[in-house]
């Protein structure tokens, strides 16, 4: 029988678990000048070059963010705190990157869009995203330990949205630095020539400067129209609490600038825009933003769904069947549920708003209404794993002020009820299949046919002296063992199929990623 405990987590608003600080996700409004609003119309789309930084955990890449932000006289050496892009203050606490943040940078006549993302698997929607912005990306391998579960992830993100891939192996400088080796692993894994990886230390500096040309040369200018019409893709965004919702988006047609009108396709309105800018790294106002640039746009939208991401803007002359929309972004299924509560019941409409305004600039999650007799009304909250459920309850708590209760994380179960019409009818209004996200909720086993849990199909870099250990621990978890391959002579990469809700593989992956 499956058992799912109710253990309370309390994410509080002044505890000790989040000291709360000064540091915001965005620059305060009180920045804005527009007399300051800067003209990039002198950067036609091929002098334009969009790129993200792609890696594992650690293998710096917000560290390499910062170097080529100093290089390009965006930021001064040592004057700012390490990270610059990892602006929340989740991330500041962690050190971990959990949302892809832009900044403009120019190298010499060229105008480069840099997005650093995060490397942890429970934000690789982030990932995703920017690559939809992007023509190529820095694929960063730490030089001390070589190509990772998320390095292999990454690749094939970046190779099946069609990007140029730069090999980049960073911490040259380390002791424990292999460079040949990870060349190796590069060569064999995904056929990179050695001649082709940049090395660089992200730390020192060594070599950054080299790698501006080389995006220049290998990343190609995006393929986009400024004479048709504007249409532009949302791919993030955000809420203010004075300026309402705030799209970042990629101009594909056309411009954007302050005045004009224009529609949303999907949700159907019509705004006119009352700032554009870039992130340089805080927001700058610009006098437009052109096809093939990145940037923010402000027209007045005032929930947080008008912003939503894959949403496509175009120019409101044109009528909206004769306009194409964007493909929009693939739905990201959650992996784990916990039900979200307010602490205080009369805080329920206020964390509802609060929880609309973060799925906003978080929109992997999923949210649905729930209740509980104990806890009242509420939410059950999908998210990509339990890092990724920490992150949204802090982020609630720093972020919007919110005091709430996140229960303990469960997995979706299915079930397949009996091929009977009176208890199709009576007990589950003629469902074949029903969702349990609740242990609560579990129907009674007499009425069941089978019950389904979610299998997860996951790649482990294993070093050699360790098969024995993993293999174990995954036939104990009730695995079942896929393909084996060799990375280098020290290391394994080994496919196993496994079900999600062995706690003891939680934990275990946890060392592994
Ligand atoms: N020695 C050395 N340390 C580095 C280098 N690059 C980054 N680091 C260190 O590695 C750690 C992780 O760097 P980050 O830049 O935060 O890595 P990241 O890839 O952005 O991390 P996530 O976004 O959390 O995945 C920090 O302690 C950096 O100082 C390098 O070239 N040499």
């Amino acid at each position: 029988m499956l058992k799912v405990s109710w253990l309370l987590v309390r994410i509080q608003r002044n505890g000790n678990c989040f000291e709360r600080s000064k540091i915001r996700p965005y620059a305060s409004i009180a920045s804005f000048d527009p007399t300051r609003a800067i003209d990039l119309s002198g950067y036609p789309p091929e002098k334009i070059r969009n790129f993200s930084i792609v890696a594992h955990v650690d293998h710096g890449k917000s560290t390499l963010a910062d170097r080529l932000l100093e290089l390009a006289g965006v930021i001064k050496p040592g004057e700012q705190h390490a990270q610059v892009l990892d602006k929340l203050q989740v991330e500041r606490e962690r050190g971990i990157t959990v949302k892809a943040q832009t900044a403009v940078l120019k190298y010499k006549d060229y105008l480069l869009n840099l997005i650093d993302t995060p490397g942890h698997v429970d934000f690789s929607a982030e990932v995703s995203r920017s690559l939809s912005v992007c023509d190529g990306i820095l694929l960063l391998v730490a030089a001390n330990q070589g190509i990772q579960a998320q390095t292999i992830a990454n690749f094939w993100m970046a190779f099946e949205s069609n990007v140029t891939i730069i090999p980049v192996i960073n911490k040259i400088d380390l002791q424990g630095a292999n460079i040949e080796k990870v060349e190796t692993q590069l060569e064999n894994l995904f056929e990179f020539n050695p001649s082709d990886c940049v090395k660089i230390s992200a730390k020192t500096g060594q070599n950054v400067a080299s790698l501006f040309d080389v995006i220049v040369k290998q990343i190609p200018p995006p393929n986009v129209d400024r004479q048709k019409p504007c249409r532009a893709l949302i791919f993030d965004s955000t809420f203010d609490h004075f300026r309402g919702a705030i799209a970042y988006v990629l101009v594909k047609e056309g411009v954007l600038k302050k005045g004009q009108k224009i529609k949303s396709y999907h949700s159907d309105r019509e705004y006119e825009i009352s700032e554009v800018g870039i992130m340089q790294p805080n927001m700058r106002q610009t006098v437009s933003l052109l096809a093939g640039q990145v940037g923010y746009v402000i027209c007045g939208m005032k929930t947080a769904k008008e912003a939503s991401v894959g949403e496509t803007l175009f120019d409101a002359e044109l009528s909206r069947e004769t306009v194409t929309a964007f493909p929009g972004f693939k739905e990201v299924k959650p992996t784990v549920y916990s039900g979200l509560f307010p602490v205080d019941p009369a805080d329920y409409e206020n964390l509802k708003q609060a929880i609309e305004r973060l799925s906003l600039n978080d929109p992997a999650v999923t949210i649905q209404p729930d209740s509980s007799v104990a806890l009242g009304l509420g939410w059950k909250v999908g998210f990509l794993g339990i890092l990724h459920m920490e992150v949204f309850g802090a982020r609630l708590a720093q972020e919007y002020d919110a005091n709430v209760i996140l229960t303990q994380p469960n997995v979706e179960y299915r079930a397949i009820v009996k091929d009977n019409e009176t208890i199709r009818k009576k007990r589950f209004e003629g469902q074949g299949e029903i969702r349990i996200l609740d242990a609560s909720k579990f129907p009674d086993t007499m009425d069941i046919e089978k019950f389904l849990e979610p299998m997860v199909k996951v790649r482990l870099v294993v070093p050699n002296e360790m098969m024995g250990i993993v293999n174990g621990l995954c036939t104990e978890c009730r695995g079942e063992r896929g393909e084996i391959s060799s990375i280098d002579e020290d290391r394994m990469l080994i496919i196993w199929r496994l079900p999600l809700a062995e706690g003891k593989l939680a934990s275990f992956l946890q060392k592994f990623t």
